[in-house]
């Protein structure tokens, strides 16, 4: 399968690289670079030295590319990706998008949450969100991946099955995560600085973060009811992962065995969720494409407390979008990403 990879430079387009060179059944085809056309991909990430011999190319460029390749992942920042998923779409090129321009259903609520006009419309109502475990079937199927949002992928995975099930208050949910620096991506941005970040904890974009209007359409999707989120992230002074602690008001009595239970039965067939007796730390999937899932009850406010762990750059950005490339053409589901996390 030829693939090429569209922001390759950034951290998450750097992140697929490393899925896709060590992937049996893909061959990177080309790397789309506006900042470094030309460069050799190692002399921009040196890591990748003997690894990825290539150069990236512009966007111009590319289109030469395009009759050699199957499938096509756009890492770009948001409402870069619409009029260049169109293009690629109409030559019959599969689209992963990283980016968050074909996650929203209503272009309406995106145009609101990220303040720009969307330019593909018409392309929403075939796009299918890129949830593995909530969509696979779809994921089958599809032309187009709107690959899930870093927080969301956290959030959506932990509170799944307690929807599903009928066991939460839809109003009562609140989820409470922590990022660490690389979610803001690698390009310039005073709040990444190592001397702004480091040895502090702050919440930001309180109340107005752009993920909720994304975690609030695909929980109401679960049971067609509408369910509201407060949503808080954090910024974390660690290179990488996400933990998202999420509480919600049980509806009925039930025992913590029996939720441990549900959701052991609602991941059954997800090797890429772990649901835990311990509650999870970023450290047990750093590097690696899991999401561990630990629960607890807290009788005296008749709360839940689900927490969930993942690697933002990998399930929650390259590694899903790997995971979906899996599933659409029909390769091993766990192909190129079946490595527990590194430690330390
Ligand atoms: N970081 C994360 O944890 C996650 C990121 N995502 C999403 O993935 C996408 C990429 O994120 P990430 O890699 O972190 O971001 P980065 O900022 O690290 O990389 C984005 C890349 O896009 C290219 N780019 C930047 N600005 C423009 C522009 N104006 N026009 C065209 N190309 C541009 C740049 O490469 P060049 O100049 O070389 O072309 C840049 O390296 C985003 O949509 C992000 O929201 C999703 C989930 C998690
Ligand atoms: C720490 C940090 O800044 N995180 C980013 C998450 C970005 C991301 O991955 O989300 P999209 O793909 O939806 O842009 C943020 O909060 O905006």
């Amino acid at each position: 399968m030829k693939v090429g990879v569209i922001g390759a430079t950034g951290y998450a387009g750097q992140q697929l690289l490393w899925f896709l060179n060590n992937h049996k059944e893909t061959e990177v085809s080309f790397l789309v670079s506006h900042s470094y056309p030309d460069k050799t991909y190692s002399s921009i990430y040196k890591n990748y030295r003997d690894f990825i011999k290539s150069k990236c190319i512009s966007m111009q460029n590319m289109y030469k590319y395009l009759s050699s390749v199957d499938i096509v992942f756009i890492a770009l920042p948001h409402g870069k990706s619409m009029n260049i998923a169109k293009d690629l779409l109409l030559k019959g090129i599969k689209v992963v998008d990283l980016g968050a321009d074909f996650r929203l259903k209503n272009y309406k609520i995106y145009e609101d949450w990220y303040g720009l006009n969307h330019e593909g419309k018409e392309l929403l109502k075939n796009t299918v969100y890129g949830l593995p475990e909530l969509n696979r079937n779809l994921i089958k199927n599809a032309s187009l991946i709107a690959n899930p949002g870093c927080y969301p992928t956290a959030s959506i995975l932990a509170i799944a099955p307690l929807l599903k099930n009928n066991l939460i208050q839809n109003s009562s949910i609140i989820i409470d995560a922590k990022s660490g620096v690389s979610g803001a991506g690698r390009s310039l941005n005073t709040s990444s600085l190592f001397c702004e970040c480091n040895e502090s904890v702050k919440a930001y974009k309180v109340g107005k973060h752009r993920h909720t209007p994304e975690i609030e359409q695909e929980l109401s999707n679960i049971n067609n009811e509408n369910v509201n989120v407060l949503f808080t992230p954090h910024l974390i002074p660690m290179n990488r992962g996400i933990l998202a602690t999420c509480y919600g008001k049980l509806s009925k009595s039930i025992s913590l065995d029996n939720i441990q239970e549900i959701y052991e039965e609602f991941y059954s067939n997800d090797y890429f969720v772990r649901v835990s007796e311990d509650i999870p730390e970023t450290k047990w999937v750093k590097g690696s494409n899991f999401c561990d899932i630990g629960i607890r009850f807290d009788k005296r406010t008749g709360n839940i407390i689900v927490v969930s762990a993942i690697d933002n750059l990998i399930k929650g950005a390259a590694g899903q979008a790997v995971q979906n490339m899996n599933i659409m053409c029909g390769f091993d589901e766990y192909e190129g990403l079946n490595f527990p996390s590194m430690i330390p």
